[in-house]
């Protein structure tokens, strides 16, 4: 049997280890020339960047079995994301953004609002909801409620705007008022597993520990799909195979586009209506720390308003990797939508506004800009039930997998190409060897 698995981000890279698991050696393309996707962990001249995913949540469930069974679970660090939240007046308040309940302290709330949250957050920790990355959990839990509507009439409108609102928006990326509620939900009922983590040597490295020992086609864009009677033909520029299955595993735009003609319309209209996140992270460098006494790494902002970041991060204490020796990184993470301007210069020149604001002037010495068309996704009311009905509703030789088939994020990324991997296994009824046509070789090849 012969799967094609089409990009090797974590969705890819985990579609991949399944096939290999199970006796399928997985054909992997990769459009750009390394593995990660989203996760990957760039190595610059002065340290090594993550471009995209930050860190792991000890609510990955799928993620950490696969960490433990292959041993690189020893291999995290623990970060206490020792956080403060800004207020309208740029007052800032120390919490812990592992432990959520530290928030109650702040003087922005009133004792009937804290008792409001406490009374919230002691029902959902006892009751028996989805996953947060449950796919199927979360389309039957999703009512219809954006996380602003259910926020404001659970725990008040102080309460969403100081806790709930700074809290989620650098863990969903997305606007409150337009996402469900329902991930929210599933998250702060297993509010005691809000653990962070970090890979030594970065996010990156989750997806190269997927494919260790898997042959990747880097710099090798699959082109186009076709769906045979007895299998599927995949198309890149310069050849064509013929396989028994194939795991779609890039962004949902891309994935959309490579699906185009091949499948119901009904899934193309449920893949069109994903709404995907364009953000920009920009990297400040610093040769020497401007700020060695700072006590916390990640300043959020609070309070009624436009918040016009997801966070500013100090990279230090998170990822010794992504600082230069006895310097300093702080990373900073918005949408693209609330800074039009294309121009580099100016996206570079919010950013230091944004660490001028958090933790004091300084001037950096070097920088990065990530621009991303599909940095995340906002799951609106009722797009995991659409997500749940195109997932079920593909052919059984062609899987999608890929963070918006649930909620974005790694464990997200993870789980789906899990099992699209198993659905194509089972889907296989005769085995078939792999017919390059064309061409003998092509693409550059990583493991
Ligand atoms: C700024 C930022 C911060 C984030 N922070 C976190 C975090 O802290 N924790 C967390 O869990 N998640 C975080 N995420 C989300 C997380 O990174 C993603 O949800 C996850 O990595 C998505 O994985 P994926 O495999 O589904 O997709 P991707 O990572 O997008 O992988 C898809 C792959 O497919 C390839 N591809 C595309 N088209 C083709 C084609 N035609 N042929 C071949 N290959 C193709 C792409 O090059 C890519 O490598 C963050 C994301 C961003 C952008």
């Amino acid at each position: 049997m012969t799967v094609a698995v089409i990009g090797a981000g974590v969705a890819g890279a985990a579609a991949a280890r399944t096939l290999r698991r199970n006796g399928v050696e997985p054909l992997v393309f990769e459009a750009s020339d390394s593995v990660g996707g989203r996760t990957r962990t760039v190595a610059g001249d002065e340290c090594d960047i993550d471009s995209g995913a930050i860190f792991l949540m000890g609510s990955y469930d799928a993620t950490f079995r696969f960490l433990r069974e292959s041993g690189h679970d020893t291999e995290l660090r623990r970060w206490e994301a020792r956080a403060a939240v800004m207020d309208e007046d740029g007052k800032t308040y120390p919490v812990r953004f592992d432990r959520p309940w530290t928030f109650l302290r702040l003087p922005h709330l009133r004792w009937r609002d804290r008792l409001r949250l406490a009374r919230t957050i002691g029902a959902l920790s006892v009751r028996s909801g989805p996953a947060p990355f449950d796919t199927d959990g979360l389309a039957t839990a999703d009512d219809g409620r954006t996380l602003a509507e259910w926020a404001r009439a659970t725990v008040g409108d102080r309460a969403y705007e100081y806790v709930v609102r700074p809290l989620m928006g650098p863990l969903t990326g997305a606007d409150p008022e337009k996402i469900s509620a329902a991930f929210t939900i599933a998250l702060m009922s297993q509010v005691h597993r809000t653990r962070l983590s970090v890979p030594r040597g970065g996010l990156g490295r989750i997806a190269s520990w997927l494919l260790d020992g898997i042959d990747v086609r880097v710099s090798t864009p699959v082109r186009s799909l076709e769906h045979r009677s007895s299998g599927v033909r995949v198309g890149t520029a310069d050849e064509s195979f013929d396989v028994d299955g194939v795991v779609v595993a890039t962004d949902v735009r891309q994935a959309r586009a490579l699906l185009d003609g091949v499948v119901d319309d009904d899934v193309c209209a449920a893949l069109d209506a994903v709404a995907p996140i364009p953000a920009y992270h920009v990297l400040l460098g610093y040769d020497t720390d401007p700020w060695p006494a700072v006590g916390h790494d990640l300043v959020v902002q609070a309070g009624p308003g436009r918040h016009h970041n997801y966070g500013v991060l100090l990279n230090s204490r998170r990822a010794p990797y992504a600082v230069p020796r006895g310097g300093q990184t702080v990373s900073v993470y918005f949408d693209r939508d609330q800074a039009p301007e294309s121009d580099e210069e100016q996206v570079v020149a919010r950013a230091r506004g944004a660490v001028d604001r958090a933790f004091g002037v300084a001037t950096p010495d070097f920088h990065r800009v990530f621009g991303m068309d599909v940095a995340l996704i906002a799951p609106t009311p009722w797009h995991y039930e659409s997500m749940r009905r195109a997932r079920d509703a593909m052919p059984d030789t062609i899987r999608l997998a890929g963070d918006y088939l649930s909620h974005s994020g790694i464990e997200a990324a993870l789980d789906s190409g899990e099992r699209a991997a198993r659905d194509v296994l089972a889907s296989s009824v005769s085995p078939r060897s792999v017919i390059a046509r064309d061409r003998p070789a092509g693409g550059r090849s990583a493991s």
